[in-house]
Parts: C-alpha cells; sequence; structure tokens
C-alpha cells in the first residue's frame, strides 16, 4: 500500500515500536471478563473449558476466522489463560517443511496450546502432518533417505491447536474438518467499541470524555485495533495542541486523519468512487477493482472489502461487487435506477 492507513487493520510498522508494543501488550485482555463483545463464541468456549478440565483434558481444537482486529489472536491468549496452560505460537508462513512442525510438536507438553496464526499459509506437506497429529496426536515422519528410509510414528503429548485466519475460503476441506470448534469473530457494535475505548483509555491514563469515546466508538470501524490507534492518535493531539480527549478534539484530530461519520479514510472513499466513475451501479470483479486503486486484490477483500460490506456499501452478487445506492448517498453521488 502506498499511504500508511491509520484505517488499515492489519498492524501497521508503527505500532512495532517499543513504546506501542508495550502499550499493545498491557491493553490485551487476559480473561474472558476482560474480553469484550463476541458473547456467543466466549459462552461456548467457557463451556468447553470448564467441561474439558473437569474431565482432566484439553479442550478440541478451535478455528477462529474473520477480518484483521477483531481479537483472534487476543482470543488464543484468552483461552490459555483461563486452561491454565502455556501457548507456543506459530505461523503458517514460519512452518516451512515437515521438520519445521516435527520439531514444534515434539517439544509440547502435555495440555499446551498451539497457536497457528495465519493457518490457511501452511504449505500442503506440512498441513497433511498436521492432519494426523491433531487426530490421534500421532507423528509420522520418515527418517533416512533412499532405500534405507523409513517411516516412524511417534506418540505426542495431548495438546490443542488453535487456528487463526482471515480467509477460511482457503483453508483445505481436511484441516477444516479436524476442528471441533470453529467460530467466525463477527464485527463488534458501537456500544462494544465504546466499552473497549473506555478500558483501555483507562489503562493508558487518558482523559476521555463521554462524547468523545461515543464518537470515536462509530469511526473505528466497529474494530478493536482501530479503537484502540485512533485512541492514541486523538491522545497525541490533545497533547501537542492542549486539553484533554474532549470532543472537540477529537473532531479535530479525526479531520486531520481524513476519517469521516462512518470511520472511512480517503482510501476507501477513493476505492468507492473511482469504481462508481468507472462502472456506476453494474457489477465489477476484485481484480478490476484492485486495478483501479492500484491494489493488490487480497487487500481489497480482507481489509477494505469487510467492512465496507458490513455498512452495506458494498454488496457481493455472482456476477460482482456492487457499489450500492447507501454509498452513491454517502459520497453525494447521483444514484440512477436500473442502469
Ligand atoms: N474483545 C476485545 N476486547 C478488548 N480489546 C480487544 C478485543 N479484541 C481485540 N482487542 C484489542 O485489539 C487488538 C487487536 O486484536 P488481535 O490482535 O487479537 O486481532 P486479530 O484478530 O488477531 O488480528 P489479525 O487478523 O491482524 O491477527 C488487541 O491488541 C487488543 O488489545
Ligand atoms: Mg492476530
Amino acid at each position: 500500500m502506498a499511504i500508511e492507513r491509520i484505517l488499515d487493520p492489519e498492524v501497521i510498522e508503527e505500532d512495532r515500536l517499543e513504546a506501542e508494543v508495550k502499550e499493545e501488550v498491557t491493553l490485551r485482555p487476559s480473561s474472558f471478563d476482560e474480553y469484550i463483545g463476541q458473547e456467543k463464541i466466549k459462552k461456548n468456549l467457557k463451556l468447553a473449558i470448564s467441561a474439558a478440565k473437569k474431565r482432566g483434558d484439553c479442550i478440541d481444537h478451535v478455528l477462529l476466522y474473520g477480518p484483521p482486529g477483531l481479537g483472534k489472536t487476543t482470543m488464543a491468549n484468552v483461552i490459555a489463560k483461563e486452561m491454565g496452560v502455556s501457548l507456543r505460537v506459530t505461523s503458517g508462513p514460519a512452518v516451512e517443511k515437515a521438520g519445521d512442525l516435527a520439531s514444534i510438536l515434539t517439544n509440547l507438553q502435555d495440555g499446551d496450546i498451539l497457536f497457528i496464526d495465519e493457518i490457511h499459509r501452511l504449505p500442503r506437506t506440512v498441513e497433511e502432518i498436521l492432519y494426523s497429529a491433531m487426530e490421534d496426536y500421532k507423528l509420522d515422519i520418515i527418517i533416512g533417505k533412499g532405500p534405507a528410509a523409513r517411516s516412524v510414528r511417534l506418540d505426542l503429548p495431548r495438546f490443542t491447536v488453535i487456528g487463526a485466519t482471515t480467509k477460511t475460503g482457503s483453508l483445505s476441506a481436511p484441516l477444516r474438518d479436524r476442528f471441533g470448534h470453529i467460530y467466525r469473530l463477527e464485527f463488534y457494535t458501537p456500544s462494544e467499541i465504546s466499552l473497549i475505548i473506555t478500558r483501555s483509555a483507562k489503562i493508558l491514563g487518558i482523559d476521555i470524555t463521554a462524547k468523545a469515546s461515543s464518537m470515536l466508538s462509530t469511526r473505528a470501524r466497529l474494530t478493536p485495533r482501530i479503537a484502540n490507534r485512533l485512541i492514541k492518535r486523538v491522545r497525541d493531539y490533545a497533547e501537542v495542541n492542549g486539553g484533554i480527549v474532549d470532543e472537540e478534539n477529537t473532531k479535530k484530530a479525526l479531520k486531520m486523519l481524513e476519517i469521516d461519520e462512518l470511520g472511512l479514510d480517503s482510501a476507501d472513499r477513493n476505492l468507492i468512487s473511482s469504481v462508481i466513475e468507472n462502472y456506476n451501479t453494474r457489477p465489477v470483479g476484485l481484480n478490476t477493482m484492485a486495478a483501479l486503486t492500484g491494489d493488490e486484490p487480497s487487500t481489497i477483500e480482507d481489509f477494505y472489502e469487510p467492512y465496507l460490506m458490513q455498512i452495506g456499501f458494498i454488496h457481493r452478487t455472482p456476477r460482482g461487487r456492487i457499489i450500492t445506492r447507501k454509498a452513491f448517498n454517502h459520497l453525494g453521488k447521483e444514484w440512477e435506477d436500473g442502469e
């Protein structure tokens, strides 16, 4: 992406500054009580956890999917804390070879949770080894080369895989089938985002008025990561310009960041208006959309689109994406029916 977007739900480089990392860690909920929203998922998981604890067993494998920044990694951490076990973290692209996975698996302790982020990016050969490991806690490995090669079956400790992905579509069916729990994280409601903002402000020692918090809650793309990022940006603005985080400073800071009432930034508005200018109300393919803005198709699909669909600005049809009347209105464009 050419311009760094404050509203990008993906972790941006800036978030990796030491101070930011520290803040990120302190903001991350570590129990179900602190984890706001996603009530249905929490209810199911609480039940599974208390049943597993009673049996003295680990919980069934969990797959968490949904747009970036909604709390998948956080949920994995919470599950481990609530189970009282340790969480080993890896990711799809990091496990390149079967041997990499074998060494991770053989180093697990009984009951451990293995968190695999971006699980859809695991290479096929690695995935196949993971199947039997998840299913019957066995590891089939080949030792040696050529005619001397032989296959050995090793026993593994009992463990739980928590997989996270932004795209379930690209997860193979056999892998998906190995998960006992499959949950889609939903966008948060503005009132949940408001609670998250209040909580984060308190942790960071930021003085924020109720009006400011309510204004931010509708502009954070219903996404906790963005809510946390916005509070910090508005805090910075208030620090430099004097005063606390009140309605006025929030308004000014958002204006400076070019974030509108619905939480759209200039990149979103540019995407929608280029589609409108070129295709009006006609359906348009993902690749065409990407070509219009110069983004990767996956960037459009993973970052822009989920929220734009959530607020009803883009509809997916079998013939392509269409921009809705609501989006036309928001951008002040004339909407002609029946094109
Ligand atoms: N339910 C929640 N309540 C409070 N804060 C939350 C919640 N969910 C997420 N957060 C905050 O939002 C940040 C982003 O969440 P997290 O990293 O878990 O998202 P993710 O779904 O793993 O994103 P990605 O797909 O990019 O990996 C966390 O650092 C955390 O502070
Ligand atoms: Mg994550």
